[in-house]
């Protein structure tokens, strides 16, 4: 059994899509990365790392690396999920929180789960899980100014 956690926060600006957890959420702003900037999917794909050992995303996917910019995320976790069946581990579970003051997630949540579960070849629906929080207006995601997310993973052989 292997455990790992991660963390990610991108800044919220105009002008870019908000993509989180592989879902388009619409919202006046966007999340500004090299890639597409998914903070939910970077979160889980670096908890997943650290169950194997395998460093972070920025080491599989340089941000100098014009081959990942606007990369798709979802496609950046099927690499991590990949890396994690060569090594002969299937999912455990996963849990994760978006901490952002806006936009509401709880509609798209349904959605994300479904996308992180078929990536991650969930053989039951609860073996994911994504809560949000907001920070009562409390710093940088409360003033709106980005969003974070943090995950935990469970592997199990
Ligand atoms: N961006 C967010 C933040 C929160 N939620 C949901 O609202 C509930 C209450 O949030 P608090 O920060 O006031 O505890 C929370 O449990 C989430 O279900 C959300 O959908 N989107
Ligand atoms: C995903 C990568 C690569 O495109 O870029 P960003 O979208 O900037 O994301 P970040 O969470 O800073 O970390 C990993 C990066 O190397």
């Amino acid at each position: 059994m292997r455990i790992g956690q991660g963390f990610d926060v991108h800044q919220l600006v105009e002008g870019r899509p908000c993509m989180i957890g592989g879902v388009t959420i619409p919202y006046e702003k966007g999340l500004l990365g090299h890639s597409d900037a998914d903070v939910l999917l970077h979160a889980i794909s670096d908890a997943i790392l650290g169950a194997i050992g395998e460093g972070d995303i920025g080491r599989h996917f340089p941000d100098t690396d014009p081959e990942f910019k606007d990369a798709d995320s979802v496609k950046l976790l099927e690499h991590v999920w990949g890396l994690v069946k060569e090594r002969g581990y299937r999912l455990g579970n996963v849990d994760a929180t978006i901490i952002a003051q806006a936009p509401k997630m709880a509609p798209y949540i349904p959605q994300m789960r479904e996308v992180i579960a078929r990536v991650l070849e969930a053989e039951d629906p609860s073996q994911v899980n994504v809560k949000a929080t907001t920070t009562e207006k409390l710093g940088f995601p409360g003033r709106g100014e980005g969003i974070a997310a943090q995950a935990a993973c469970l592997l199990v052989k």
